[in-house]
């Protein structure tokens, strides 16, 4: 379970992130959408303690991410480029993370296994440094990396974008098919792939939760409407 409450994060007067009271169970799909600058990603910094807040709370799993180190076992996560290093190979940082993690070299492997389809043989055996692969196959690297160590929670920031229409498909089935024991945060401007994979949406406009459902047959519609500009705020 993640809990947020009473958090608030401004930059210079301009509110980024206000959010009374935000609660995502485990085992919950939870799929974050919003205009560019409405939030997401100063949301997940917050979560993960990448960013302070001005005031307020993040508890993962009953722990203070501020001040506890516990919650960091089970939460993989994938924001950005930065979250790389550049002059690994993939190989390199996967193995890496997996000493971090415990995990065998075998381990390792089954791991990777997973994603060699997403992979599309890009990324092993290629002996390219990470700062040479392509936006995509970077992000892939990242994706692959948040699933080391089986995380029970799992954040990824926009994992569609840059991805070519079949990793997509691809991506979306890894997440389908391991949404029955994890918590994925995901952000996405795509509302198709985010309404389908998620069980619950959040809508942020200017930092603020504008709408907060599960997923029903309205929600993708709701969603255009709102994006579309052919409702305002207030009847969404
Ligand atoms: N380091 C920073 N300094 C100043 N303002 C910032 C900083 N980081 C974020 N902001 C501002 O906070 C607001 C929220 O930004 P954020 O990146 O979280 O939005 P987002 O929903 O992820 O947008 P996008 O869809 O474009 O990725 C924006 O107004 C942005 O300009």
């Amino acid at each position: 379970m993640i809990s947020i409450s009473e958090l608030k994060k401004s930059y210079r007067g301009a509110v980024a992130v206000d959010i009374t009271q935000l609660d995502i169970p485990a085992g919950e799909s939870f799929g974050l959408v919003g205009n560019n600058g409405a939030g997401k990603t100063t949301l997940f910094r917050i979560i993960l303690d990448l960013i302070r807040p001005d005031s307020g709370i993040v508890m993962i799993e009953g722990a203070n991410v501020r001040t506890s180190e516990e919650w960091k076992k089970h939460t993989g996560s994938f924001i950005d480029e930065k979250f790389l290093i550049d002059y690994l190979t993939p190989e390199e940082y996967f193995g890496f993370l997996a000493k971090i993690y415990g995990l065998t070299d075998q381990d390792l492997q089954v791991h990777l296994s997973k994603f060699e389809v997403l992979f599309n043989n890009e990324i092993l055996g290629k002996r390219k440094y990470i700062r040479d692969l392509s936006k995509g196959n970077k992000k892939k690297v990242g994706i692959a990396a948040a699933f080391i160590g089986n995380p029970a929670i799992v954040m990824l920031d926009e994992p569609f974008e840059n991805l070519d229409p079949t990793s997509q498909i691809h991506l979306k089935r890894i997440i389908h098919e391991s949404r029955s024991e994890k918590t994925f945060l995901i952000s996405s401007h795509d509302l198709n792939h985010v309404t389908d994979i998620c069980t619950r949406i959040v809508l942020l406009e200017k930092g603020k939760v504008l709408l907060d459902e599960q997923v029903n047959e309205q929600t993708l519609f709701k969603l255009n409407d709102y994006f579309s500009g052919n409702v305002n705020s207030e009847a969404t």
